[in-house]
């Protein structure tokens, strides 16, 4: 199939990007109510005495939203704009340039593709996207990675590292926040090869008739975003859809649903989607932390407690996840309910 990105100017949405009524965005119903922001939260004092005050506002945040953004989070502007540069250019670049890169095999690592239809029944997305296991950054990784534009894989090496470390961050404070050791996260639970996913979304003419990307929680443990100037990420919260802001620099980290099942349910995982828009190019770069393919995931003996009540899912191997997700429509129900504890 042709790339989005292959054609630069689309004069109108074509009938297969069209989704049936009931799964368009309703535009007219998204603006979020002044009341209910999702929390945006300034790192810098984790590294003195306000370090507890910072992960207490991350688990709040985390249970009330699932969701929030990190500001003063430690990696470098240039490392940012450096990789978004190059991963902008290479969306840009002429489609016989992408095209080694090209593969709709949903069960290869690296690959470049257009609006997977990802609940299988046919409906395309208005996105293109590149995936790639980013970290660790190994020889091996390195290889598989674009080589055009010139800067793609030296930046995406930086980048790569210093988004894992300030993952590694954030789940200490999780860990801490939640009166865990402080490397309870560390190890097996994060220590799985990362996938990034490159989600390049082109000025839409008509969004109210496509999304970028349907409904969805993440099957990881954490993810770690950059979505730019241009707004389009929107978290479902009290049954509706909230936009997250673009707030300049910042990362927005949102919980996977191995992060509500080892807590039992207290932090939860959040369905989000991504719209469109008429004007401009919408790039975000998303590090998925991840298990371990054969780490056993449950419920934490310490998070079944009186606050979360008995353990509300079986233990797993990680992989056996990976293999329901991929079978079920990504919804959220659909994927946990293998897994819950019917009483
Ligand atoms: O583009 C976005 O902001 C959302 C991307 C996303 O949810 C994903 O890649 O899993
Ligand atoms: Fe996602």
């Amino acid at each position: 199939m042709e790339l989005l990105s292959d054609c630069p100017v689309h004069a109108s949405v074509p009938d297969k990007y069209v989704l049936p009524p009931e799964k368009r965005p309703s535009l007219l119903n998204d603006e979020p109510s002044s009341d209910v922001a999702i929390p945006v939260i300034d790192l810098h004092s984790a590294d003195d005495c306000r370090r507890q005050l910072v992960a207490a506002e991350i688990i709040k945040a985390s249970k009330g939203f699932g969701i929030f953004q990190v500001v003063n989070h430690g990696v470098a502007e240039d490392v940012v704009q450096g990789f978004r540069e190059a991963a902008a250019g290479f969306f840009a670049m002429p489609a016989e340039d992408k095209l080694p890169y090209r593969s709709d095999d949903l069960s290869k690592h690296f690959r470049v593709s257009s609006s997977t239809p990802y609940d299988r029944n046919g409906d395309r997305y208005w996105l293109d996207y590149l995936k790639i296991n980013c970290h660790p950054v190994t020889d091996e990784h390195v290889r598989e990675w674009p080589d055009k534009p010139g800067s793609f894989r030296s930046s995406l090496a930086e980048y790569s590292t210093a988004v894992h470390e300030l993952a590694q961050t954030l789940l200490r404070l999780i860990a801490e926040g939640l009166s865990l050791d402080g490397g309870f996260f560390a190890g097996d639970l994060s220590g799985g090869s990362t996938q990034m996913n490159v989600n390049y979304y082109p000025p839409c003419p008509d969004p109210s008739l496509t999304l970028g990307l349907l409904p969805h929680c993440d099957r990881h443990l954490l993810t770690v975003l950059s979505q730019g100037d241009v707004a389009g990420l929107q978290a479902r919260h009290g049954g509706r859809w909230l936009l997250v802001r673009p707030v300049p620099g910042a990362f927005v980290v949102n919980l996977g649903h191995q992060m509500e099942i080892i807590t039992n349910g207290l932090l939860a995982s959040v369905e989000h989607r991504a719209v469109t828009n008429t004007d401009a190019v919408r790039l975000s770069v998303v590090t998925l932390i991840m298990p371990k393919m054969e780490c056993r995931i449950g419920p934490a003996p310490e998070m079944v407690n009186e606050a979360t009540g008995p353990a509300k899912f079986k233990e797993f191997e990680f992989s056996e996840f990976i293999k329901a997700y991929s079978a079920a429509a990504a919804s959220r129900e659909d994927v946990l309910h293998y897994f819950r504890i019917h009483r």
